[in-house]
């Protein structure tokens, strides 16, 4: 039976560190990090998920501010909020829930946030330096992916890993931080062929197609890591039940580690969003750093999980 890696217990070190450093932004500068994340309509999932984020956000002293915006709220009405959001200096992390409702235009949204307070890591910039190995806000859910990674494998230098989807928020930077992590990278997706047998080769699988159950043991090495991004909702006699890309059943005879939903990324997404929160502070910080949350910076910080 493989390893489980569970995201629940591994979020809850992570949310430590992060309520420390806030007690340190505290201690050291008087500021409260404070997260703004804007709603857009009523959908009831994206309700649930932001009343969690907020949730967490408080429990680890990060202040936090709602906007709920009705499903007809205009572009420009949007993009007023966000230039206020932009430049209040008690704000220093915004989240626009994403989808949008159709008359929106998502792309020309997220450029909007200033990039230092982008804590989805999605703005243009950010996605730039991610691309070119540099510092920066990095998104939520392939940054919790690494943290978990890191819990399995001491160095990953050499490991072939398949990222299994390509969008721009989990495939594309799911796969920039494994070739930074020095791994072989593979982006499989729904024209690749003969994705089976790419992906029994690989040491590393990260499912994020949005597909549920894609992944089966066939497609599993003996031994291999497996990453589960999927968030697949089904309803069973009438419950709403999660499943992920992957058919944990079968998988977890094979694989070596393997990662459940739900209990797993989902919960790791919030604390690295959170993680991000902190770290948007440190960036809009004009003063140079010196010692303190001055010692933090993405190296340093992502090291301090990689084993427990
Ligand atoms: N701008 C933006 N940033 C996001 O990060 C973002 C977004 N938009 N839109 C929606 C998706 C989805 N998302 C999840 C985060 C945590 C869980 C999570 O914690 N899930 C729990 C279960 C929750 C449940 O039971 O419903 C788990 O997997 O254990 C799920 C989904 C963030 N998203």
């Amino acid at each position: 039976m493989a390893q489980l890696i569970d995201g629940k217990a591994l979020s809850a070190q992570v949310l430590q560190q992060v309520a420390a450093d806030v007690a340190l932004l505290k201690a050291d500068y008087d500021i409260l990090p404070t997260l703004a994340v804007v709603l857009v309509g009523e959908d009831p999932a994206s309700q649930v998920y932001v009343r969690n984020k907020m949730k967490r956000a408080s429990e680890v002293g990060i202040g936090s501010r709602e906007h709920l915006l009705d499903a007809g709220t205009t572009q420009d009405e949007l993009a007023q909020l966000i230039a206020t959001l932009n430049s209040d200096p008690l704000v220093h992390g915004i989240l626009v829930q994403l989808p949008l409702p159709a008359q929106l235009d998502e792309d020309s949204v997220i450029a909007s946030i200033h990039p230092d307070k982008d804590v989805d890591g999605f703005h243009p910039l950010n996605v730039g330096a991610l691309a070119a190995g540099r510092d920066t806000l990095v998104p939520c859910t392939p940054q919790g992916c690494m943290i978990m990674l890191n819990q399995v494998h001491s160095n990953l230098s050499g490991k072939n890993a398949v990222v299994v989807g390509r969008s721009n928020i989990v495939g594309k930077p799911m796969a920039a931080l494994l070739l930074q992590a020095n791994c072989t990278v593979t982006i499989a997706h729904s024209r690749t062929q003969n994705i089976e047998s790419l992906c029994r080769q690989a040491d590393i699988v990260i499912a994020a197609a949005g597909r549920m159950a894609l992944v089966d043991a066939t497609w599993i090495k003996p031994g291999a890591t497996v990453i589960d991004v999927g968030i697949n909702a089904i309803e069973i006699d009438g419950k709403r039940k999660l499943v992920g890309d992957v058919a944990f059943e079968a998988v977890s005879q094979v694989a070596g580690a393997i990662s459940p939903v739900p209990g797993g990324v989902g919960p790791m997404t919030i604390a690295c969003l959170l993680l991000n929160t902190t770290r948007a502070v440190t960036r809009q910080l004009a003063c140079p750093l010196e010692q303190g949350v001055g010692a933090m910076n993405t190296t340093a910080r992502s090291d301090r999980y990689v084993r427990s």
